[in-house]
């Protein structure tokens, strides 16, 4: 059976202050939890690491060197030394604002593994690629340029994250879901084998909430979520994390 994963990407929020989510998190777990990670801004992952107990740590991004001149930027080994287990690579947010292409990815994902991380490799088509026919061609296109050889179950969650869902309150039909996580199980069952491929946790992100959670997870080859702006409060997150839990 499949891990269930419910992660939180903080994004570019919150300060010190705002771990205390965490720890209100922590309380609100239900007996049987699923894994739950939360991946807040790099400058608290240490702090978080240290209350946060059961719940995993993960941070949003890592650099492709293992050390050097890149000021700036955080390594794979920084992220592992903070107590962190994951990372998010490839989100849809940094392939925009920093322009970073699949080769880019493919070589962080190698590095996070190089350090022992598991990476949460992102994928997503724009509104344009979907009205275009192009969903299932541009997701097929980034997950062989972004994802390595050898990914296994322990070492990549991959989360489909359509762009026109992130932050916007469009969450796709039920039918797209299953059409884009049944086209990227088989895919990975193709290349890695059954086995493996049939193993690596796949995570839906995009306008995830308390209200439409329980719907989303019905799904076969959904795992779990990727969730943003709802992962902010305890009280946003653990309604969803419990929906994991009964599913
Ligand atoms: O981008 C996301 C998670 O990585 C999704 O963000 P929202 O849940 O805020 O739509």
């Amino acid at each position: 059976m499949r891990v269930k994963i419910a992660a939180g990407n903080w994004k570019m929020n919150g300060t010190a202050s705002a771990l205390a989510e965490l720890d209100a998190l922590r309380d609100m777990l239900p007996a049987q939890p699923p894994q739950v990670i939360i991946c807040p801004p790099a400058p608290l992952l240490h702090r978080a690491r240290e209350l946060s107990g059961p719940i995993l740590i993960g941070a949003q991004d890592c650099h492709a060197a293992p050390s050097g001149a890149h000021t700036g930027d955080v390594s794979a080994d920084m992220v592992a030394d903070s107590g962190a287990t994951h990372v998010i690579l490839g989100h849809s947010e940094r392939r925009a604002d920093h322009g970073e292409t699949d080769a880019d990815v493919n070589a962080k994902v190698r590095a996070a593994w190089s350090a022992g991380l598991a990476a949460i490799l992102c994928l997503g088509e724009s509104e344009a690629d979907r009205n275009a026919g192009k969903t299932l061609e541009v997701i097929g296109a980034q997950l062989a340029g972004s994802l390595p050889d050898g990914a296994t179950a322990e070492n990549t969650v991959i989360a489909y994250e359509p762009i026109w869902a992130i932050g916007t309150g469009n969450v796709p039909t039920q039918v797209q879901i299953v059409e884009v996580h049944d086209f990227l199980r088989t895919a990975l069952e193709d290349r890695f084998g059954p086995e493996v491929g049939g193993g690596i946790p796949l995570l839906y992100g995009g306008s995830v909430k308390a209200d439409n959670a329980a719907a989303i997870f019905e799904a076969e080859n959904v795992d779990g979520a990727l969730v943003g702006g709802a992962s902010l409060k305890a009280a946003d997150f653990a309604p969803i994390v419990a929906a994991l839990a009964a599913s």
